[in-house]
């Protein structure tokens, strides 16, 4: 079973697939999912994304800085708005962000995420790396890193990698188990290679499963058979 992990979770997960904003009962599964979790103690950090407000790559009309600005402002909407539904239902939570400075968002500090944990509480990293032309799958592998996580678990709309994207493929054939040097080389676009090449330094194995199917956030917690993980060799 893992001890302490880090969740990246796309932006969708709080509005649902190809939506837009925020959809409550979503977020009520997403609680639900986190609380079967929590019960055994698992420390919880989670990346959120912001497909379901803003994605730079979308907003064409302006230039690519400001889209990607934008964006990461998102990511901390998304994260008040999730520390308040989740307070709300008995999940203790705190935000962490470098890019905005507001009364209820706590700056990085290693030391304190340490204590964040021991007490308990789920810490919600906000405002992806605080860089424009990165992604936020990129933070979760740096604050997977830094928080000195398991392991790397996305959460998305697919039941793992495949050989090609199962989206736009039928006969897309999935793996249980890639490196990260396969991953790269095949550039299966799940992550981007920037995500990919920080876990495979730091040996941070990714598992990438569908959070949209109950009980797998357990699952894979418990280490069954899920997804598929991403593994230095
Ligand atoms: N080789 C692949 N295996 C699995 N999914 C892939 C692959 N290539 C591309 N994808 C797509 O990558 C997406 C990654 O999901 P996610 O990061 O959660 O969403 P988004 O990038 O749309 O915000 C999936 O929806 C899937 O369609
Ligand atoms: O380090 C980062 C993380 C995110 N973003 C911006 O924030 C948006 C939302 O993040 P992402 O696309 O990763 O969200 P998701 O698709 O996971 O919901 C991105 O499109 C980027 O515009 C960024 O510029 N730098």
């Amino acid at each position: 079973m893992y001890k302490r992990v880090l969740l990246k979770l796309s932006g969708e997960v709080l509005s649902g697939e190809g939506e837009k904003g925020f959809n409550i009962d979503k977020i009520i599964y997403l609680i639900n999912e986190l609380n079967s979790v929590l019960e055994y103690g698992t420390n919880i950090g989670i990346v959120i994304g912001a497909g379901n407000l803003f994605r730079g790559r979308e907003m064409k009309e302006l230039s690519p800085t400001i889209a990607d600005q934008i964006g990461m402002l998102g990511t901390v909407i998304n994260a008040l708005y999730l520390k308040d539904l989740f307070e709300k239902h008995g999940l203790r939570t705190v935000v962490v962000s470098q890019v905005t400075s507001l009364p209820s968002i706590r700056p990085i500090h290693y030391d304190d995420i340490n204590l964040y944990f021991d007490a308990g509480y789920l810490v919600i990293f906000a405002g992806g790396t605080s860089n424009p032309f990165f992604t936020t799958d990129t933070a979760a592998a740096l604050r997977a890193v830094e928080m000195k996580a398991d392991i790397l678990i996305k959460g998305t709309k697919v039941s793992g990698i495949f050989d090609k994207d199962p989206k736009k493929f039928e006969d897309a054939i999935k793996f249980d188990k890639l490196t990260f040097d396969d991953a790269i080389e095949k550039e299966l676009k799940i992550m981007d290679t920037e995500a990919f090449s920080i876990c495979r330094r730091y040996n941070m194995k990714i598992l990438v499963i569908d959070f949209f199917k109950k009980g797998n956030l357990l699952r894979a917690i418990r280490e069954e058979n899920v997804g598929t993980l991403v593994v230095p060799k």
